[in-house]
């Protein structure tokens, strides 16, 4: 599903080149849930933007679903984005004045998919979140945890090949991280949804199937099973 090969980053600012990643290989297989697990400056954010084509890579190759995105232009990494891959950020990212089902019909207005669909799609995904009941609220009237699931339940109303989750319970406190958590697990064994988390938490990584560790840029080679649970 995800194959990341020979990956290497550095970011140059006049004279001075960074390199930040170095030499990563790996691959995330379809209905996996794998933890990229690293410390503050360790290369996620770089890796995650490289991974959802935000950015170009110095060198080596990131392939989705077979189609390697560093070769693509702008506008059919845009539309490659928008088809293949889910979405779920720390701070929700959810649209103020749009209600909660509104926000997640979002990425299919985008596609053009009629207003009836939307809202079938929408209600059944945010049933499946555990929110059904709040879809016509916006989300300022919505806790934390229920904005995360609405933001869930926007990544995958396109039915991405992966959604990449950055620190998705970096602002939760441990209750409710755990029900996120779990709500994640669940949509990974009973709907096959491939998922990359990215954190620095040891706690969250620990529950994924996999964890990938990131130490300066290199990955760890003793990147292990995490305990799928
Ligand atoms: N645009 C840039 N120019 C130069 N160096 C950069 C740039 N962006 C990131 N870096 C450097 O790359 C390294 C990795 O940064 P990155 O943001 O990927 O780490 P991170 O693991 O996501 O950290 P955090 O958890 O704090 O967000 C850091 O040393 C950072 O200073």
């Amino acid at each position: 599903m995800l194959a990341v090969e020979r990956l290497s980053h550095s970011f140059r600012n006049g004279a001075e080149e960074t390199a930040v990643l170095h030499d990563l290989n790996f691959r995330v297989e379809k209905g996996e849930m794998v933890a990229l697990l690293g410390s503050s400056g360790s290369g996620k954010s770089t890796l995650l933007n490289l991974m959802a084509g935000l950015m170009k890579p110095t060198q080596g190759s990131i392939l989705i679903a077979g189609h390697p995105i560093e070769k693509m232009n702008e506008n059919r990494l845009a539309e490659f984005r928008r088809t293949h891959i889910g979405f779920i950020f720390q701070s929700y990212e959810l649209i103020p004045h749009l209600t909660v089902r509104e926000n997640v019909e979002l990425p299919l207005v985008f596609q053009s998919v009629n207003a009836k669909d939307r809202k079938d799609r929408a209600m059944k995904l945010l049933h499946q979140v555990g929110i059904g009941e709040k879809s016509e609220l916006f989300p300022s009237q919505l806790s934390g945890g229920q904005q995360q699931r609405v933001s869930i339940a926007r990544s995958l109303i396109t039915n991405p090949a992966i959604v990449f989750a950055d620190e998705p319970t970096g602002n939760l406190d441990t209750k409710t991280e755990t029900e996120i958590i779990d709500l994640l697990i669940h949509l990974n064994r009973h709907s096959g949804i491939t998922f990359v988390i990215v954190t620095h938490e040891h706690e969250v990584a620990s529950r994924t199937q996999r964890i990938l560790q990131l130490r300066d840029g290199y990955m760890l080679e003793n990147s292990q099973e995490g305990a799928a649970g």
